[in-house]
């Protein structure tokens, strides 16, 4: 479990009851589901927020991912954060009733259960990153290094299974990030993606990154200058919220196979990845802020959120676009 001075992070069981609560206080804004098994065998679960969340309605999506990396504990609050503040401020904030009203909030507060597990396992942290999925070496397939776009493409993941960037197997060869696909794919209604907008949690540097990361370009197949001035529009809108730094992801470096470029060239979903507090650290200490920065650091996030809400029916028209 967390260590004295963390206690008030979630693990796995302490989670999934904060999820099952939610949809005991708000039976009518929020469910539950589970996409599938992580490799051990841990449940996947998604949440979904909105007004008659057992009917599909159709209203715009957005989708939000936590915990890709498992010592990136700082993220699931980010997700519990989120679960909260657009459930319990329903019936008080109007504009949280109306962003609830006319969209439909997809939350999956842990992408990588066993590895946040395994980080905690001895009460002291290991600073692992990947899944535990045995690979032909070790241990761990990185995966924000599985997605299938570009997968393994560009120098940016490893082939070495005691890599932190392994890449696994072949793309989507992790469980947990097939489902995560799956999922996404679910989404597609009548020839339609439904989710317009997501974001992917990381700590830590305190970043807004967008597409593409394979590519040093700022344009690439499938990502024209209209759409990338609307990543960069958008994100540095939501920068200027948080305080974050933006940035196209290939600034900070090179990664293949990361779930954003595959959210926008597989679905065109508006994909970004914002990395948490800290801005800097020394060493391994970055992954792990007491948890009594949790408050602060999950609601600095609150307005960036909010209005990548707004814009989820048409994230152009930050840029005076139509759709
Ligand atoms: N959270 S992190 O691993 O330090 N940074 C992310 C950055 C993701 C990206 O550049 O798209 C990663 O390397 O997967
Ligand atoms: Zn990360």
């Amino acid at each position: 479990d967390f260590p004295s001075g963390y206690t008030g992070y979630h693990n796995f069981a302490e989670m999934t009851a904060e999820l099952n609560q939610a949809v005991a206080d708000h039976p009518n804004l929020v469910s539950l589901r589970s996409i599938g098994k992580s490799y051990q065998g841990r449940d996947l679960w998604a949440v979904k927020i909105s007004d008659n969340p057992s009917v599909d309605e159709s209203e715009p999506e957005a989708l939000f991912t936590c915990n890709q990396h498992a010592r990136e504990h700082l993220t699931v609050e980010m997700c519990l954060h989120i679960i909260k503040r657009y459930t319990d401020n329903y019936a008080s904030n109007s504009a949280i009733k109306s962003t609830v009203d006319s969209r439909e909030i997809w939350v999956i507060p842990s992408v990588n259960p066993d590895g946040a597990e395994y980080d905690i396992a001895t009460g002291s942290f290991r600073a692992w990153r990947k899944n535990r999925q045995p690979n032909s070496t070790a241990t761990g397939t990185d995966p924000n290094r599985n997605w299938g776009y570009q997968w393994g493409c560009c120098g940016g993941s490893s082939g070495s299974g005691s890599s932190d960037t392994y890449r696994g197997t072949a793309a989507f060869s992790a469980p947990e990030v097939a489902r995560v696909r799956d999922f996404t794919n679910s989404r597609v209604v009548g020839g339609v993606q439904q989710i317009k907008s997501h974001i992917d949690w990381h700590t830590f540097s305190e970043l807004i990154l967008w597409p593409y990361g394979y590519t040093y370009n700022d344009t690439a197949a499938g990502l024209d200058a209209t759409q990338a001035n609307v990543f960069q529009t958008m994100g540095r809108r939501m920068a200027s919220l948080n305080g974050y730094t933006p940035q196209q992801a290939s600034d900070l470096y090179i990664t293949d196979g990361s779930v954003d470029d595959w959210m926008w060239a597989a679905h065109k979903i508006w994909s970004y990845t914002f990395e948490m507090y800290p801005r800097s650290a020394s060493g391994t200490s970055g992954f792990y802020p007491r948890d009594t920065l949790i408050a602060a650091q999950t609601s600095r996030n609150d307005t960036a959120v909010q209005l990548l809400l707004d814009y989820t029916d048409c994230v152009p028209r930050i840029t005076g676009r139509t759709c």
